[in-house]
């Protein structure tokens, strides 16, 4: 874009000029800092000075400069330009990631620019898996702030090799190189911790220019090159296109019954017809037989290409899969190594499952060991339960099936994941893959003559898991107590597990906080799984307060096979109750995180089977819950 009005799309010399501008090379620029260290008027200036804006543009931001400006008469206020939200305008803070667009006669630029305020961390870390190099402004005034510090973690974290330090509002400390040298000192000293190989300190006026597209007058000794000479000159060091062919398979196209082709974006090295291929993770073979793309058929493609893989035989491929060379394949493996950033106000709990999304493949994934979490000011490693928002943390993660992926350091494409709430489908976090591990890849399941059916056949019944979900009190282990006589008396072979009881024993060690309470739930639900393996009709009364651990056990059994009764009562009906004087305690603050008080139930949203304990006696809900397994011709 330039100033003025845009000439028509149809006029030769536009085309010619924006074919010339696709040549250029482009340069991926994350901007980012803490709140008020001046973003805004940074990119506004570089929009400005690079002529990248439209005459109506530039008369609104001088209309509106003067209305709403903070930089006095003589200034453009480019903050009013580029916070151009009005919600924003009235916080005083940017709220997403703001993409935009801007070339000069050497490169094309796109501009992230993510917010500062700490919250909105999860902006920067997407922002920043895309970006070749991230401009990090410092006032030059303040100095490092602990925000800073947070974001030069994530970059290095997320795998950027080129940071500038900008230090910014010179002309408020008299361009005093002293306080820049300083600040430049502090910032190397940060980073050389940090795996950021090529960081550059400059000194700067976002407000006056001084610095940005021109060099400093007011600086003489600053030998260096303005922020836009340095950005067009960066060379980045590193190329996808030479790193090995990898291909994950966004989808199979098919149109017709001749025709089957994998669709995707290269995301590492080059491929050519007759190259020979491998798909993981299942590791058939075969030979590139055709490169389509809308534009007709290549004879070779390469990183940043998105086209469509003809393989020569018709082997199974399916979205998720990687393609590589049959010489240079990919890591496959159920569990890796890997940094999580934690995005969610809940909190990351271990053992409860998420939706893993790595390129284009989708798993189930539970982080199984939380070895730290990190001190991002520090990177000193501290000890750690569960990850709270903005928290960085190296886990052990495990997927439901085998996936193929690199280590981020390799290829950020390939090695980078989300994590997603199962149940609101929000993104909860994202992360990078250190390495594999391969601990699973050794155990195998081990097949055996006598199965569940056959075990359950020897006892003339179908097995099952009731599972009775409530607050204390509502009525969980009366009821299941009372089904299971019942059943009993039916002939049938049971079993209970109760709250009270497995906390005896096999979860003695394990609290009330929430990532104990997951934990208690996945192990009695892999319990009630094996005693189905048994043959046998299980009755589980747990709290069980979360419905994603709830799903996780639901999930584990195999359809059908699963029933969730809901005990309720309300929460007023269960503390009058107080059998055993808990809640009481708790609200003396005797039990902090006592369920119903301190911590949260949520109570099932489309249970088998509601019971209301203040309503009906014990003995009408217990043949309420026999009805229903005949009705399912479970019993
Ligand atoms: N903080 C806190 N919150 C809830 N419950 C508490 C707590 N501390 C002790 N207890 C007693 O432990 C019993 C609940 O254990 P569960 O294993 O069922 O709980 S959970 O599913 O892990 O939430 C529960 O038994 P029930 O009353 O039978 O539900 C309580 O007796
Ligand atoms: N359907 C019901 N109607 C009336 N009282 C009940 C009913 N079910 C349970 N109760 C009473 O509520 C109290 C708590 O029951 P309990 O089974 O121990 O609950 P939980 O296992 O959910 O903590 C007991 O005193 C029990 O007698």
């Amino acid at each position: 874009m330039r100033a003025g009005s845009p000439p028509s799309p149809s006029s030769p010399s536009l085309a010619a000029r924006l074919a010339q501008r696709e040549q250029r090379p482009l340069l991926r620029v994350l901007t980012c800092g803490s709140v008020d260290d001046g973003k805004s008027t940074l990119i506004g200036r570089l929009l400005h000075d690079a002529q990248a804006l439209y005459d109506d543009q530039l008369a609104a931001l001088r209309t509106d400069s003067a209305r709403h400006g903070t930089t006095g008469p003589d200034h453009l206020d480019f903050a009013l330009l580029v916070d151009g939200l009005a919600a924003e305008r009235e916080q005083g803070i940017t709220i997403d990631v703001a993409y935009r667009y801007f070339s000069t006669p050497r490169r094309r630029f796109i501009l992230a620019d993510t917010p500062g305020h700490p919250q909105y961390t999860r902006n920067m870390a997407t922002a920043a898996s895309t970006a070749d190099v991230a401009v990090l402004l410092v006032d030059a005034r303040l100095g490092l702030l602990a925000q800073t510090h947070r974001h030069a973690v994530l970059l290095s974290l997320m795998g950027l090799r080129h940071a500038v330090v900008a230090v910014n509002k010179m002309d408020l400390v008299g361009w005093d190189e002293a306080v820049f040298r300083r600040i430049a000192d502090d910032a190397r000293a940060f980073a050389a911790r940090l795996d950021l190989p090529d960081l550059t300190c400059l000194p700067l006026s976002a407000l006056t220019g001084a610095n940005v597209t021109r060099p400093a007058d007011e600086a003489p000794w600053h030998a260096g090159p303005s922020l836009l000479d340095h950005l067009e000159t960066l060379a980045p060091l590193t190329d996808p296109v030479l790193g090995p062919f990898r291909f994950p398979v966004q989808g199979v196209s098919r149109p017709d019954a001749g025709f089957r082709g994998q669709t995707g974006l290269i995301v590492g090295g080059m491929v050519s017809v007759g190259d020979p291929l491998a798909v993981w993770p299942s590791g058939q073979t075969s030979r590139l037989a055709r490169i389509v793309t809308a534009d007709g058929d290549l004879e070779s493609a390469r990183a940043g290409q998105s086209v469509t893989l003809v393989l020569q035989d018709p082997v199974d491929v399916a979205r998720g899969d990687v393609l590589t060379l049959a010489r240079a394949p990919c890591p496959v493996s159920d569990q890796v190594s890997a940094h999580v950033v934690w995005m969610d106000p809940a909190p990351l709990l271990p053992g409860r499952p998420y939706l893993a999304r790595i390129g284009t493949a989708e798993t189930g994934a539970k982080v199984t060991a939380l070895k730290h979490r990190l001190d991002v000011s520090t990177l000193t490693p501290l000890a750690a339960r569960t990850l709270d928002m903005n928290e960085v943390g190296v886990c052990t993660l495990s997927f439901d099936r085998a996936v193929a992926f690199d280590p981020y350091r390799e290829n950020r494409d390939m090695g980078g994941f989300i994590l997603i709430d199962r149940l609101s489908n929000a993104t909860v976090g994202c992360g990078m893959i250190d390495f594999p591990l391969r601990r699973a890849a050794n155990i195998h399941w081990q097949p055996t003559r006598i199965d569940r059916t056959a075990r359950a056949a020897a006892k003339g019944q179908k097995p099952a898991v009731l599972w009775f979900t409530g607050l204390s009190g509502s009525g969980k282990s009366t009821l299941a107590d009372r089904v299971e006589q019942r059943l009993h008396g039916l002939g049938h072979h049971t079993m209970l597990l109760d709250g009270d009881n497995v906390r005896h024993g096999l979860n003695r060690d394990l609290g009330f906080t929430d990532a104990d309470r997951v934990e208690n739930i996945r192990r009695v639900a892999e319990v009630a799984r094996l005693m189905t393996e048994a043959g046998l009709i299980t009755l589980v009364s747990f709290i069980s307060p979360f419905r994603a651990e709830r799903q996780m056990a639901r999930d584990l059994m195999d359809e059908g096979l699963f029933v969730e009764i809901f005990v309720d009562a309300p929460l007023a009906v269960c503390e009058a109750r107080d059998p055993k004087g808990l809640y009481a305690k708790a609200r003396a603050g005797l039990i902090p995180n006592f369920t119903g008080l301190g911590s949260p139930y949520e109570p099932p949203e489309a249970p088998d089977l509601r019971v209301a304990t203040d309503q009906q006696d014990p003995d009408v809900l217990a043949d309420e819950v026999i009805a229903l397994l005949r009705a399912r011709a479970m019993i």
